[in-house]
């Protein structure tokens, strides 16, 4: 629950298999993201076929989110037109001009990513699309880092915008109750944080730290624990638990 009462609404994102969109259902999510056409190496993407049959799975009253970074405006409005979401979520480089495009264009809700690194840049797009996404992200644009962000900043950054702001970057069950409390979002977006976790022994040795290696070490395959993802709707809603059959 956010600090004005208002209930806060929860997506789980990063579907790869239909008992990840049951856990996030069961659990009591308000939005199951699927990841398609992203150029970042994520145990998370699948292809846009695969993304529509994850979507046919969420059911009614529950809103189905395809997340890409798409390079261009078209691109996104094809694989929309093939995933038929209810809401797109962008990630990348798409200019304000270009978010308009695909809002203007696409029956499905609009919304915008933005680095946290600069959540200033969200009253940029405020007019062009339906939500705003202040997320952690990596070199490339890419979401799924699995990083926090300064909440504080964020929460000042987005004080002005019209458009209801999803906070996202590192969430966990743990976190997301205090993320809640400090920036009051519309709604809050997690994946890595709610997957199994990747034994000691997987882990990659005496390799390079770079980006791709610690996204890969981080999780196993992407898959969600269904205990992680009930606490974590809990946490971030105020609502009980409810318990994974
Ligand atoms: O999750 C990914 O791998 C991903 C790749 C490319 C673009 C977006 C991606 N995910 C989005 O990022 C947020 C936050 O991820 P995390 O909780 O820090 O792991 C996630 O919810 C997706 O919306």
């Amino acid at each position: 629950m956010s600090p004005d009462s208002r209930p806060t609404r929860v997506k789980i994102c990063g579907s790869t298999h239909e008992h990840d969109v049951s856990a996030a259902v069961d659990a009591g999510a308000d939005a199951v993201g699927v990841i398609a056409d992203v150029p970042v190496d994520t145990p998370r993407e699948v292809d846009a076929e695969r993304a529509r049959e994850l979507l046919a799975a969420v059911p009614p009253l529950v809103t189905g989110v395809l997340v890409t970074m798409s390079e261009t405006p078209d691109d996104a409005i094809d694989l929309v037109d093939t995933v038929e979401p209810d809401a797109v979520q962008l990630h990348g480089d798409l200019s304000p001009e270009a978010a308009a495009t695909v809002a203007d264009t696409v029956s499905a809700s609009t919304i915008k990513a933005v680095d946290a690194d600069e959540p200033e840049r969200c009253l940029a797009y405020d007019d062009a699309v339906d939500a705003l996404l202040v997320d952690s992200v990596d070199a490339e644009g890419g979401g799924g880092t699995g990083d926090t962000h300064d909440w504080e900043r964020t929460r000042e950054a987005v004080t002005d915008a019209e458009s209801p702001v999803i906070l996202a970057g590192g969430l966990t069950p743990e976190n997301v109750a205090e993320a809640v409390e400090t920036v009051s979002p519309f709604g809050v977006d997690v994946a890595s944080g709610v997957e199994r976790e990747r034994s000691e022994s997987d882990a990659r040795q005496g390799v390079e730290r770079t980006d791709e290696v610690e996204r890969s070490e981080r999780n196993a395959d992407g898959r969600k624990d269904a205990d992680a993802v009930a606490r974590f709707v809990a946490n971030a809603t105020g609502r009980p638990e409810v318990l994974a059959r």
